[in-house]
């Protein structure tokens, strides 16, 4: 098995195979989907048995994580983590609330960008980082040298490689977890303490922050404030929004990341949609005031854009494992408890048969009388497990490509000859995706969209 680009690995697979392909790697029983029917069928209409995780045995059992709801075993306690997030952000019109904060940070994100374009990612990074930590704790974090956003960032890191396929041996041979730390080889070992006094400060720093301005009586409405003010609070409650909480920052910051450096880079390679977009808002919106989230809905090829952002590369092109909880028989294949069912999101994405010519960025293709399918459908995964933060996302990424297209030209960062450099298409193989290091030139669409900038951010 390669381990780059694996979805269209296996979607070439699919080629010879057909849609559900089953492969056994050293014992472990795993299926492949390849179409929307194979992964509805399974893991929607079967969701009940089709929805638990597999157990890593070094991000969970050794450093920690597995209380983070991405990788929580089906339970009671998998249910009242997913209502949690349901009962604050379940809904398009539940994320209005945090229309504020998204429209506030992205105006500094715009500010951050004019600035210093040649940092684009660094600004995307800590935009979305911003959102999640205000929507979550309520705490603002500095711009520089913010002790938080260090640990987070830091554990992030680590989650990301403990969550990358392959990563370590003793998830393949868990009984590797009882060799001793100065056993040679077992550097796995040595660095569990770390990793996993990391883990615990990050989802117990923020919360304790929370606590600490709720007693002041100072606390803002946040996602824990909101759950954690309750006479009736049991240890174990407590326990569940710690983990709901922290589960959030792993599963928000990295992957609007990836979204939005996938909008500037689709933007570089496709002028001609850039400019249908920015004739849209100029027309609706008019070039005094940046598009809003209000706005939404009344910019058709805007939005258009934004599902082909979604689409032309997902930011989990394999989507999360699902282990299956109990022997299933699917159109007659005996699928025995606890194969991994991995859904190939990328290749929904990029079937012929859905969307013409897919390898092209196209927002005309959801516009018209026959609209190609909404990519939204798939890319968010599937069943009970779908992403419960994917309202907030779709608000965050909408309104960074909105406001981003109201203000800059995005085009093709030149050489010292004057030559166009044309950015290179690739992406990591990582379970969040992000586009390979491009370069740009981000300038303001004229001086009026830069004073705009400047006087959007005076404002606050
Ligand atoms: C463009 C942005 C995003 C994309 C494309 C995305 C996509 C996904 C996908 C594909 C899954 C796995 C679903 C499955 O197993 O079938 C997932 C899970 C998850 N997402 Fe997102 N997500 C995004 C943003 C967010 C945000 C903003 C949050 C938090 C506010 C979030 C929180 C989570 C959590 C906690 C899980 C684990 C759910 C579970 O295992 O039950 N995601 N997401």
């Amino acid at each position: 098995m390669s381990s780059k680009h694996m979805w269209e690995t296996v979607a070439e697979w699919g080629r010879e195979y057909g849609d559900i392909i089953y492969v056994n790697i050293l014992g472990q029983p795993l299926v492949f989907l390849n179409s929307p029917k194979a992964a509805s069928d399974m893991l929607e209409k079967k969701s009940l048995i089709y929805s638990d995780r597999p157990s890593l045995t070094m991000a969970c059992e050794l450093v920690g994580w597995e209380w983070t709801l991405g990788l929580k075993r089906f339970g009671e306690e998998f249910r009242a983590m997913r209502k949690l997030f349901h009962t604050y952000m379940g809904t398009r019109a539940s994320v209005q609330q945090f229309a504020p904060i998204e429209e506030e940070e992205t105006k500094a994100f715009l500010k951050r960008v004019l600035e210093h374009p040649e940092d684009l990612a660094e600004a995307i990074r800590r935009t979305a980082g911003a959102v999640i930590l205000r929507v979550t704790y309520d705490y603002e974090p500095k711009d520089h040298g913010d002790s938080l956003v260090q640990l987070v960032d830091r554990t992030m890191e680590q989650f990301a490689i403990l969550t990358s396929p392959n990563a370590f041996l003793v998830d393949v041979l868990p009984i590797l977890k009882y060799i001793p730390a100065w056993f040679p080889g077992a550097n796995f070992k040595r660095i569990v303490p770390e990793w996993a006094q990391c883990t615990r400060d990050v989802v117990e720093v923020p919360l304790g922050y929370v606590k600490e301005q709720m007693a002041k009586g100072v606390a803002a409405p946040s996602f824990a404030s909101r759950f954690l003010d309750d006479q009736d609070l049991r240890e174990e409650d407590e326990r569940i929004i710690k983990w709901a909480a922290g589960s959030m920052y792993g599963g928000g910051a990295d992957t609007t990341v990836s979204s939005i450096k996938t909008f500037f880079l689709t933007m570089t390679l496709y002028p001609e949609a850039q400019k249908k977009a920015q004739a849209e808002i100029d027309a609706v919106i008019g070039n005094d005031r940046l598009p809003s989230l209000a706005d939404q809905g009344q910019l058709p090829y805007v939005d258009a854009l934004v599902k082909e952002v979604f689409r032309w590369h997902p930011v989990v092109p394999l989507d999360l494992p699902h282990r299956l909880m109990q022997d299933d028989i699917h159109e007659g294949y005996f699928i025995p408890e606890g194969t991994v069912v991995v859904a190939n999101i990328w290749k929904m994405l990029h079937d012929p048969k859905t969307y013409a010519n897919p390898m092209v960025f196209n927002p005309s293709r959801f516009l018209g009388e026959k609209p190609e399918l909404d990519p939204r459908e798939y890319c968010f995964g599937f069943g009970r497990r779908v992403c419960p933060g994917r309202n907030l996302a779709e608000a965050s990424v909408w309104l960074s490509c909105a406001m981003s297209l109201a203000v800059f030209n995005i085009m093709k960062a030149k050489d010292q000859a004057g030559r166009a450099i044309e950015p290179e298409i690739d992406f990591s193989s990582a379970t969040i995706s992000h586009p390979a290091p491009f370069k740009c030139s981000i300038t303001p669409r004229s001086d009026a969209a830069r004073a705009l900038i400047l006087a959007e951010n005076e404002a606050k």
